[in-house]
């Protein structure tokens, strides 16, 4: 089978919805592709005898946010599809505005997709989220209406722990202090408080893949690891999985934050647990701005309890590049400012060309074969269902896509349905409270075709239903 990347769909080859003013050889023999996109939720909807259009590859909207680096750009528009790109996130106003129009939205880590977005996104079918967080996303809602979700799990990793491991020598130096006295003509040579980081131990909270790589690079540095997860986890090397998040404060001279945006890791690290941690010890946090209580930190740090900190994500942050990051935008900014010994960075944990650069591959792969073939695998809120290509020079052929409720008794009607047609594979699988059927049937015209999306469409159990040809 021809990778994502490959599949080029000419401009009109790919019918998206059944035609019923083509001829059904024409709709379903185009030259070279048996499959169709989507069909759109409004287009499909519209279906109507004797206005139909085929639904040509250029019909499939995108809209890019957050400067989706150039190669996944680069995939998209290869497929023929129209991508309209922008370099920052958008207000909720614009968002709603735009996200209307488009079949495809991706986007990074700062633009929410709330249930409060998602209602106005009528023909949306699918969001790439081109990083690895996906709490930006109301994914629940997403799933109950058909709405496919896909992020890059593991390839922006790597970056985030040779971060960590930098910013921990330049708190454990105060490198920053250093440089930012020297830019200002002060020359400042001092060994107090300064340490090397050999035989020092690092806490790691969260022990998945930016934890887990973290800690061999520290371990290769001298480091003696800890970790706190809520999953009993294999370690790597001679680190070692401690019981309870307490007993990490209370042992490690460096603590470190990689635990996803969750109710329960709101405000993970507060008041209670800066008692807890070693006197003149350091925080870092790059995962996400929820998880650490500022105020709660500036204290720890005007106290001295802390020696330094890193933060690289916030509760607020600014929509794009040259905007301000003021008290505007976090009540505490200017507290964060006035301290000595911290690091601040621009959420750039993953912002690395070789991060963003894979990143931009695999996730707009991941929208193409979705787009193009139906295909859930990697989907963060579906259950994943993958079938083999149709064979590209099958005649009258269609694969069918339904999404449905996962209640008893839909398989029954569905296969009724699919039972008049020649059924050549078939797969389905459930995910909490949703279900995602893939047929492919050969021997069928447009007005089966038609009849049978409408059959389906009528089933009260319909969160979507879309024919790929
Ligand atoms: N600053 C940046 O640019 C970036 C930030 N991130 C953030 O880092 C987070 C972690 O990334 P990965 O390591 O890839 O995620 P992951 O899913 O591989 O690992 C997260 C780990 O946290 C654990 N966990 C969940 N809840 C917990 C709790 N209450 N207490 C202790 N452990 C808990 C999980 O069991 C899991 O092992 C992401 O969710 C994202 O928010 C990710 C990439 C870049
Ligand atoms: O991958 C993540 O979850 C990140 O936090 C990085 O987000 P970004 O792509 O820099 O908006």
């Amino acid at each position: 089978m021809a990778s994502a990347q490959d599949i080029k769909l000419p401009a009109g080859a790919l019918a998206h919805q059944v035609s019923l003013s083509t001829s059904p050889s024409a709709v379903l023999h185009s030259p070279l592709s048996s499959f169709g996109t989507s069909i759109p939720r409004a287009a499909a909807a519209s279906v109507s005898a004797k206005q139909l259009k085929p639904f040509a590859t250029e019909d499939v909207k995108i809209l890019l946010l957050e400067n989706v680096n150039q190669t996944g750009r680069d995939v998209l528009a290869g497929q023929g599809y129209q991508v309209e790109f922008l370099k920052t996130s958008l207000p909720e106003d614009e968002l709603i505005e735009k996200i209307r129009d488009v079949h495809v939205i991706g986007i990074r880590s700062k633009t929410k997709l709330t249930a409060r977005v998602l209602k106005e996104a009528r023909n949306l079918i699918v969001i790439g989220c081109f990083c690895i967080g996906t709490n930006q996303v109301d994914l629940k809602y997403a799933a109950d209406h058909g709405i496919a979700v896909f992020n890059s799990p593991f390839s922006n990793s790597r970056s985030v722990a040779e971060l960590v491991i930098a910013e921990i020598v330049v708190l454990a130096r105060q490198l920053g202090d250093r440089s930012n006295e020297m830019h200002n003509g002060t020359w400042n040579k001092v060994s107090n408080k300064c340490w090397e980081i050999r035989g020092k131990t690092l806490g790691i909270i969260g022990y998945g893949h930016i934890g887990s790589q973290l800690s061999v690079l520290a371990e290769a540095m001298g480091m003696n690891v800890i970790y706190y997860d809520v999953v009993n986890l294999m370690a790597m090397g001679t680190t070692r999985q401690v019981a309870t998040l307490e007993d990490l404060l209370g042992e490690a001279d460096f603590v470190t934050c990689h635990v996803p945006e969750l109710p329960e890791t709101e405000n993970m690290i507060g008041q209670k647990q800066f008692e807890h941690m070693k006197t003149g010890s350091y925080l870092i946090n790059a995962s996400r701005g929820s998880v650490v209580d500022i105020p709660a930190l500036v204290q720890a740090m005007r106290s001295g309890k802390v020696a330094g900190a890193a933060l690289d994500v916030y509760p607020n942050e600014p929509a794009g590049n040259g905007d301000y990051f003021t008290n505007d935008l976090n009540s505490w900014a200017a507290d964060l400012r006035g301290l000595k010994n911290i690091i601040l960075t621009p959420h750039i944990g993953g912002s690395t060309e070789e991060a963003q650069s894979a990143i931009g591959v695999e996730v707009s792969q991941a929208l193409v074969k979705y787009v193009n073939e139906g295909t859930t695998q990697g989907a963060v809120n579906l259950p994943e269902v993958a079938l083999r290509s149709l064979t590209m020079d099958q005649p009258n052929c269609a694969r069918v896509i339904y999404i449905h409720q996962n209640i008893p008794g839909v398989l029954r009607k569905v296969n009724e349905i699919l039972g008049d047609h020649n059924v050549d594979k078939q797969m389905t699988d459930s995910r909490d409270d949703v279900a995602y059927l893939m047929a492919d049937i050969s021997d069928v015209d447009t007005v089966m075709l038609k009849d049978l999306y409408e059959r389906l469409e009528g089933l009260s159990s319909r969160i979507m239903t879309r024919i790929l040809y």
